[in-house]
């Protein structure tokens, strides 16, 4: 595997007597999109200001490219781009005068570099218009195309998607995966709605309180998601059980007079078949699509997220 971009070692935080960030270690690979999803005040923002330097670290360090934010600071940011706070940007100036002002805070940014960033976040068009006219998402990508002016190679964004509609969220979606592939940037994108993300992230880390209580690969996820969840009703629902568990070799729960099984969309016909044909009384069948979402709710023990 490739050196990480990014690793987090033990990295804490504590204000006042307040451990708000308990010691988290993950690596992030160059080319990777990581999403860093949690409930509001779980922790989100709090890591990345200590990933950009913008916050003191208790505790641990965070390493960019093999450098460490803490004590070799200037090597380190030099491979980030970030946008933590909302983008800033003049509304009375184009797109590309916004980008260019910004470029001459930073030595060495030529204009083929500018135009290559206008190509990156989708911008060709828009980008002679005033900043102040354009869309959310515009402005987000703008804001992308800005942070990514000094060829970082990890790009960090501090929950992308909000306030984004769906056409917004598809667009963000696309520019990013492009960059990652296009580009081996490694990208981290925070959020409290895995629905935003999950499409664009590679794994996805969920944090709680402070603490990262799961890593996932969206893509190994995604296939359990095809996994059903099928409510039966059938009599007697206990030895029914007992049929199913043997067949599916994998413990069957039981709601009152109801099974309740995961399973693939194929072996539902197989199951109710089976069950009919051992006489068991069969009154009714509901599939359910168990998503990631509820995988999350489930992680993050919450009914509720927002
Ligand atoms: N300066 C501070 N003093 C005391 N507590 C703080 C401070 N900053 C943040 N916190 C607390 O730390 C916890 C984590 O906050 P943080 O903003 O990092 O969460 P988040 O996951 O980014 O959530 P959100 O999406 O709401 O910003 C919260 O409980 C918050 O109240």
């Amino acid at each position: 595997m490739s050196k990480p971009a990014m690793q987090l070692i033990g990295l804490k935080k504590t204000i006042g007597k307040k451990e708000i960030i308990k010691g988290l270690d993950f690596n992030i690979h160059p080319g990777e999109v990581f999403g860093f999803l949690g409930p509001n005040g779980a922790g989100k923002t709090t890591t990345i200001r200590m990933m950009v330097g913008l916050m003191k670290i208790t505790e641990g360090d965070v390493i960019i490219q093999g450098k460490s934010i803490k004590t070799e600071y200037k090597e380190a940011i030099k491979q980030v781009g970030a946008i933590v706070e909302n983008p800033e940007m003049y509304p009375f100036m184009s797109g590309k005068k916004n980008l260019q002002h910004f470029a001459r805070m930073i030595p060495g940014i030529t204009n083929e570099r500018i135009e290559e960033v206008i190509k990156l976040v989708g911008l060709e068009k828009a980008i002679n218009e005033k900043a102040g006219r354009y869309s959310l998402g515009m402005r987000q990508r703008l804001g992308i195309a800005q942070a990514l002016l000094h060829r970082p190679s990890i790009l960090i964004l501090d929950e992308p998607t909000n306030g984004l509609d769906p056409s917004g969220i598809r667009e963000i979606r696309h520019y990013i995966r492009n960059l990652a592939e296009q580009e081996n940037v490694a990208v981290i994108v925070s959020s409290h709605l895995l629905s935003e993300i999950e499409l664009m992230c590679d794994r996805i880390g969920i944090i709680k309180n402070g603490e990262i209580i799961a890593i996932n690969s969206v893509h190994d996820t995604t296939q359990q998601t095809d996994l059903k969840e099928v409510h039966i009703e059938v009599d007697p629902v206990q030895e029914a059980k007992q049929h199913l568990e043997s067949i599916l070799e994998k413990e069957v729960k039981v709601d009152q007079s109801k099974v309740i099984i995961s399973v693939l969309r194929e072996e539902i016909p197989q199951v109710i078949k089976s069950l009919v044909g051992q006489n068991y009384q069969v009154y009714g069948v509901q599939v359910h699509r168990s998503t990631l979402e509820d995988k999350f709710l489930e992680l993050i023990g919450e009914n509720t997220i927002e």
